[in-house]
């Protein structure tokens, strides 16, 4: 059933308080969370005040980025040294004394439904094959509407073609990526073991937009905190919730206030 969490930063007193005098561990997702849904990946630029913001907080707590894109590309666009960062939906983790990589044996699948899908769409105005280490987009959003079913149909053709392989949706894209139990949900637990987080003076708030952040969100559920950048009702299984990357990134200044504050 859809509904809309309560706002993280208009009740922002009760958002402290569930966190009480735990320390946060903050992971963020980037495409629509901290960047601004755009027409292309390349345009989608996280605001310097944004970038500002998440570096103050780095100081005061543990910071991941946790996205879909790839690993070196999500790096590039944060663009903040000493991070950890999760590319390829949590695939490929890298940090400053960490480095793991899921489903490498996928590889030669991808590379082979890449080469299909530039084959089949080559004709398609407007639809981009995005590959990633772990991970290929099909992004729908330039593509005539009536174009767009027969994106859809050729990715599943290329699915059934490389049946190690499991389709999931986004905003205006789909993606191939390894039918292995990992997501970003299992990406997060993941890190919260690696870095010794796991204890119970931490709690881990995860920031994300589409349905793939749905995956941390049902992961964190009863021992973390969920939060979702959203602007109508949505199903989700975060219990707080946020506007668009403006209001994201004014929340990520009041959290980074009240750290300080003590
Ligand atoms: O996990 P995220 O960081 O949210 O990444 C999810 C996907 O984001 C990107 O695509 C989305 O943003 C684009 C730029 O605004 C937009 O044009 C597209 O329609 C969106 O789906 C990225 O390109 C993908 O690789 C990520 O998987």
């Amino acid at each position: 059933m859809t509904h809309f969490p309560p706002s993280a930063i208009s009740e922002f007193d009760a958002f402290t308080a569930a966190i009480g005098d735990r320390t946060p561990a903050l992971f963020l997702d980037y495409d629509g969370t901290l960047a601004a849904i755009a027409p292309r990946p390349d345009l989608a630029v996280m605001p310097e005040e944004a970038r500002a913001v998440v570096r103050r907080l780095s100081a005061l707590c543990p910071v991941a980025f946790v996205s879909g894109r790839d690993l070196d590309d999500l790096a590039a666009m944060v663009a903040l040294d000493d991070l950890v960062f999760a590319g390829s939906h949590g695939f490929d983790l890298r940090g400053p004394d960490l480095r793991r990589q899921v489903g490498v044996e996928y590889v030669p699948d991808l590379d082979a439904a890449e080469r299909s899908l530039h084959d089949r769409l080559g004709g398609i105005a407007g639809a981009l094959v995005e590959r990633k280490r772990f991970a290929i987009a099909i992004h729908t959003r330039q593509v005539a509407p009536p174009e767009k079913p027969v994106v859809a149909d050729t990715v599943r053709a290329v699915a059934q073609e490389q049946a190690r392989l499991r389709v999931t949706g986004g905003k205006e894209l789909f993606e191939l990526r390894p039918n292995l139990p990992w997501d970003k949900g299992r990406a997060v637990l993941a890190l919260l073991e690696t870095l010794g987080l796991e204890g119970d003076g931490t709690v881990p708030i995860y920031l994300g937009d589409d349905e793939t952040d749905e995956d941390a969100f049902r992961a964190l559920a009863g021992r973390g905190i969920g939060i979702r950048v959203m602007d109508g009702a949505a199903e989700t299984a975060a219990t707080w919730s946020l506007r668009d990357p403006a209001e994201a990134a004014a929340f990520l200044g009041r959290l980074a206030d009240w750290l300080a504050e003590g």
